[in-house]
C-alpha cells in the first residue's frame, strides 16, 4: 500500500512500478546468492587445507619411523649433542679448537631446536588438532655447485607437499654463523611433523669451513650436490658476473694468465670452483658418502623428473613430483613446471636462469677442457659417478 501510494505521489504508472520491483528483487536476489557462494567457498578452502595436513601427516607417521628418528637426532645435535652421531666424523684434528668454539655458540643461542608458534590464530585448527606448525633447523642443504642448477633443483623439489624450503639463499654457515642457530632457525619456514625443511645456498660447497660447521649443526644432513661440466659452469658464471659489470674483460682474458692459453689462470673463482673433486674432499671428511646426492645438471635440463626421482627416493619421500609437473617451454628452451598434476599454474625460471651465453674461442674451451680432465676423472672416482663431461 505504502509502495502504491508512494508511487501515486510519484505519478508513475502501473508499469514501471512493475519494473523497479523486478529490478529491486533481482539486486537482493544476486546480492544473497555472491554472499553465500563466497562464503561456501572460504569455509571449503579452510576444509580442504586442514584436510591436507591430516592426509600428509598420517601418510608420513604410517611410512617412516626412520623419519620421525630423524627429527629427534636433529634436534638432539641441535643441542650441542653432536657426539651421539653414528656417521662419519671428523679427524679430530680438525675438530679441535673451532668445535668447541662452535658449541659454545650452540648452547648459548638453542634450546631445543625448534620454534613453534603458540598463539597465532591461523594456526589455531592446526594446534586443536594436535598439530603445531614451527620452525626447524633444516634436515637437508643444497650445497651447491653454483650455476648447476641449484635454484631449479630447489624449485621442482619443493613442489613435494612434504618439502619445505627457505625462499632465498641464507648463507648462515659462509656469511652468518656468528649470528648462532636461533637466527638461522627464524630463517626457516614453519613445517609440521614429517615435512622437511631445507635450504640452498651455493657457496657452502667451496667455503671452507662450511662442512665442520654442517656437521656440528647436524651430523645427520642430507647434502644435495648439483654439478655440471666445469667449463660450461665457468662459462655461466662469467656470463652472470658479465650482466652485472659493463666493462667485464672478456673471458678468455680472465680464465688464463698473460693472455696465452697455456697457463690457466686457477684462481679466477670461476675457474677454481670447477675443480669439484678439492671441496668434495673436504666434505668427505666429515659425512659418509651416503649422506651426499650428486645431481647432474645436464639430465636436469634434459630429464627433470629423472633426477627429482632420485632426489626423493634419497629423502625417503614418496614419489610425488613426476613427469607430469613438468613440459619443455620452447621459447624459454628450458624445462618449466606445472604447479600440481592437475597441470595448473605453469611456471618457468626467471630471467637470470638459462642466459644466453657469449662466443668463447674454441681453442680456450679445449684448452680448459685438458685443464679439468684429471680433476673431473678424480671427482668421477670420488663419487663412483662417471658424469662423462667432455
Ligand atoms: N629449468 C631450468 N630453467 C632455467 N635454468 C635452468 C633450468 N635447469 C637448469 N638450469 C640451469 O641453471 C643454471 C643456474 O644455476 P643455479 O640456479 O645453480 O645458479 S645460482 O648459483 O643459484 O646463481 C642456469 O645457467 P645459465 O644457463 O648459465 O643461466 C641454467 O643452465
Amino acid at each position: 500500500m505504502y509502495v502504491s501510494i508512494w508511487c501515486h505521489s510519484l505519478n508513475l504508472s502501473s508499469r514501471s512500478l512493475a519494473i523497479v520491483l523486478v529490478v529491486c528483487v533481482t539486486l537482493v536476489y544476486f546480492s544473497y546468492s555472491f554472499n553465500a557462494c563466497l562464503l561456501a567457498s572460504i569455509s571449503r578452502t579452510l576444509q580442504q587445507s586442514n584436510l591436507r595436513n591430516l592426509l600428509t601427516l598420517q601418510q608420513r607417521n604410517a611410512s617412516s619411523e626412520a623419519e620421525a628418528n630423524r627429527v629427534s637426532n636433529a634436534s638432539r645435535s641441535s643441542n650441542g649433542n653432536s657426539n651421539s652421531s653414528t656417521s662419519a666424523g671428523p679427524s679430530s684434528n680438525s675438530s679441535s679448537s673451532s668445535s668447541s668454539s662452535t658449541t659454545a655458540i650452540l648452547n648459548s643461542t638453542v634450546s631445543n631446536g625448534i620454534a613453534s608458534v603458540d598463539g597465532a590464530p591461523k594456526y589455531q585448527m592446526l594446534r586443536q588438532q594436535g598439530l603445531r606448525p614451527s620452525r626447524h633447523l633444516p634436515d637437508t642443504l643444497i650445497i651447491g655447485v653454483k650455476k648447476s642448477g641449484t635454484r631449479a633443483l630447489l624449485e621442482f623439489i619443493r613442489l613435494h607437499p612434504d618439502v619445505r624450503a627457505a625462499g632465498s639463499e641464507v648463507h648462515f654457515f659462509d656469511r652468518h654463523y656468528q649470528r648462532g642457530l636461533r637466527w638461522y632457525r627464524h630463517h626457516m619456514p614453519y613445517t609440521i611433523e614429517g615435512q622437511i625443511t631445507m635450504e640452498k645456498t651455493p657457496s657452502y660447497f667451496v667455503t671452507k669451513e662450511v662442512p665442520q660447521r654442517v656437521y656440528h649443526m647436524n651430523t645427520a644432513t642430507k647434502l644435495l650436490i648439483v654439478v655440471r661440466d666445469p667449463v660450461t659452469r665457468a662459462i655461466s658464471d662469467y656470463t652472470q658476473a658479465a650482466s652485472k659489470k659493463a666493462d667485464m674483460k672478456r673471458f678468455e682474458q680472465l680464465a688464463f694468465v698473460n693472455g696465452s692459453y697455456s697457463v690457466v689462470d686457477t684462481n679466477w673463482g670461476p675457474v677454481k670452483i670447477g675443480v669439484y673433486a678439492r671441496y668434495l674432499e673436504h666434505w668427505l671428511l666429515y659425512f659418509p658418502l651416503s649422506q651426499l646426492l650428486f645431481i647432474s645438471g645436464e639430465r636436469l635440463i634434459m630429464d627433470p623428473a629423472y633426477e627429482i626421482g632420485r632426489v626423493q627416493d634419497f629423502l625417503g619421500l614418496k614419489r610425488v613430483v613426476t613427469e607430469k609437473h613438468f613440459y619443455f617451454n620452447a621459447t624459454k628452451g628450458f624445462p618449466c613446471l606445472f604447479k600440481s598434476e592437475a597441470r595448473s599454474t605453469p611456471h618457468c625460471l626467471g630471467k637470470t636462469k638459462g642466459r644466453n651465453h657469449p662466443h668463447i674461442d674454441a681453442n680456450a674451451i679445449e684448452r680448459l677442457r685438458e685443464f679439468y680432465r684429471p680433476f673431473n676423472n678424480k671427482f668421477y672416482q670420488l663419487t663412483g659417478i662417471n658424469f662423462a663431461w667432455p
